[in-house]
């Protein structure tokens, strides 16, 4: 039986356009989602870095910074990717032996060469920022102090990298790079604040910098302030204006004022041996004269050069408290408000965070979290007083230099803090104590490699640029909506036209 044969279906020329249509439509969005996918594959990341060696008094590092170089002027972009600590003394140790100084840099700055990969080598800068223990040097010799840094530049211009500069940084670059660096790396910087009617400064982070030889406070006041205009200095960083007031003292890192303290106690005794309250009891110390007096710090005290003193502890938290108030001198201020020995100093304001030595010393005690000025008090007397015998036993691992000194350094902090800037019980609360911010150290370097690498724009970028991955995404939709425009005009504007005229 034959299969009966209907009429063969047309396929009329309207669905035929509408079949080649949608298929030509469908492509393209399949081909629009493809170059998607495929482009949006993370370019390889361009990224930079930065070397900085912080030659303090008490020792070198060196910081290697790394960031994306696309996104070099957003805020918190830098990171630290490594710091290596130079073995033996700080550079202005090496006055008698200048070309020791740039040898000793060799092993961490090999360290470097290694991080960073080779193709970036001649395009990392490097500087050097030599703190306090240089200004010293160069208070009492500046000819060796250059030499010291002709020596650390000659070793640097060695290597591979772009050399930038080699030189000492004044204190108050000190205190506002680190002000910088810390509220850099805790964001700070990133309040959009002048989107508001009235531009209003982003709140920011004081600064407590403790080294051996000079420690630094910076912060922003809560008013407006027209006295001593040496103490402040005017940032203009992300769009926001801020007026930062900082002051560095010099013989005021615990170093140095440890030397004070016993060239002063030994002036008053008029006795090459010594009992000092600050050390616990059982430790005995020899000590050069000439060396304690080689200091710009102490040279106003000079006695008994070349004999040796005796020092022995008598660990007496509450006697050597007593013993250094009268470093910090309230009287002679010419201001309506001052620190000490005459420094203006505005009111405290706002949260402080305290680093370096303040850390170090806080973070032994284990006061640096929770802890209320009463507590602090308490922990001193009852560590003073321990036996250094026993002091020793319980801490076999911390180098002897540090642990013998923790009973001084402590209470010193304590005095700076309270009797010399003024912090009390009711502030204390506002004071944080930390070494690191989101896996980088809190030091004034990276303050520094921000401001000479210009990587802090004064203004916001008026709108932020658009990531590779929305611009793609964005063309896929304008294609996906343009497509579909043209689709529907045709299905209900041209196509029943097209059908009347008998076009199709
Ligand atoms: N683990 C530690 N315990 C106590 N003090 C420390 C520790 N590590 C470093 N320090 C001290 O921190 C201080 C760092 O000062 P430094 O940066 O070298 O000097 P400056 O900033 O005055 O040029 C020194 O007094 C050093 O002895
Ligand atoms: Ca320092």
């Amino acid at each position: 039986m034959e299969e009966a044969k209907g009429p063969k279906q047309k396929i009329s020329w309207s669905k035929r356009v509408l079949i080649v249509l949608g298929f030509l439509f469908i492509l393209g969005i399949v081909a629009l989602i493809t170059v998607a996918v495929v482009q949006n594959k993370h370019l390889p990341e361009n990224t930079k870095y930065g070397i900085v060696l912080d030659a303090g008094s008490s020792h070198t590092s060196v910081y290697v910074y790394s960031w994306p170089a696309e996104k070099e002027n957003d805020t918190g972009i830098v990171q630290q990717v490594e710091v290596c600590k130079v073995d033996g003394p700080g550079i202005s140790s090496y006055s008698n032996d200048v070309e020791k100084a740039g040898l000793s840099l060799q092993n961490c700055m090999n360290t470097a060469k290694k991080v960073i990969p080779k193709n970036k080598h001649k395009d990392t800068p490097v500087y050097l920022g030599a703190t306090a223990g240089m200004r010293l040097l160069s208070l009492n010799n500046s000819e060796i102090a250059e030499k010291v840094l002709l020596s650390v530049e000659k070793t640097l211009r060695l290597y591979p990298f772009d050399f930038q500069s080699c030189r000492i940084i004044t204190g108050q670059e000190e205190g506002a790079y680190g002000w910088i660096s810390i509220n850099y790396m805790l964001g700070n910087f990133n309040q959009r604040s002048s989107w508001m009617l009235f531009e209003q400064a982003s709140v920011t982070t004081g600064a407590l910098d403790l080294g051996g030889a000079s420690t630094q406070i910076t912060f922003v006041p809560k008013n407006n302030i027209d006295e001593s205009p040496d103490n402040f200095l005017l940032f203009r960083l992300y769009g926001n204006t801020y007026n930062v007031y900082t002051h560095s003292f010099l013989c005021y890192g615990k170093d140095q004022a440890l030397r004070v303290r016993l060239a002063s106690d030994i002036k008053v005794a008029r006795s090459t041996t010594l009992q000092n309250p600050c050390f616990n009891v059982g430790y005995v110390k020899n000590i050069s004269a000439d060396d304690l007096y080689s200091s710009p710090c102490t040279a106003s005290y000079k006695l008994f050069l070349g004999s040796s003193i005796l020092v022995t502890g008598s660990g007496d938290y509450q006697q050597c408290q007593q013993n250094m108030q009268d470093m910090f001198d309230k009287a002679d201020c010419f201001y309506s408000r001052c620190s000490f020995n005459g420094i203006f100093q505005p009111e405290l304001s706002g949260e402080f965070g305290a680093f370096s030595a303040f850390y170090f010393v806080m973070n032994f005690l284990n006061l640096t979290s929770g802890s209320d000025l009463s507590k602090m008090k308490e922990t001193m007397k009852e560590f003073c007083s321990t036996p250094w015998e026993t002091v020793k036993e319980n801490f076999p691992d911390i180098k002897e230099k540090y642990l013998s000194e923790y009973c001084f350094s402590g209470t010193y902090i304590l005095t700076l803090l309270e009797l010399g800037y003024g912090f009390n019980s009711e502030n204390w609360g506002n004071l944080y104590f930390f070494r690191k911010i989101k896996g980088s150290d809190a030091v004034w370097t990276l303050g520094y490699m921000l401001n000479l690498t210009n990587m802090i724009p004064a203004e916001l970028p008026l709108s932020p640029p658009l990531s590779h991955a929305s611009y793609v995404g964005l063309m896929v939709l304008f294609s996906f909506v343009s497509a579909s425009v043209v689709l529907i005009g045709w299905l209900y504007f041209w196509k029943p036209r097209c059908l009347q005229k008998g076009i199709i």
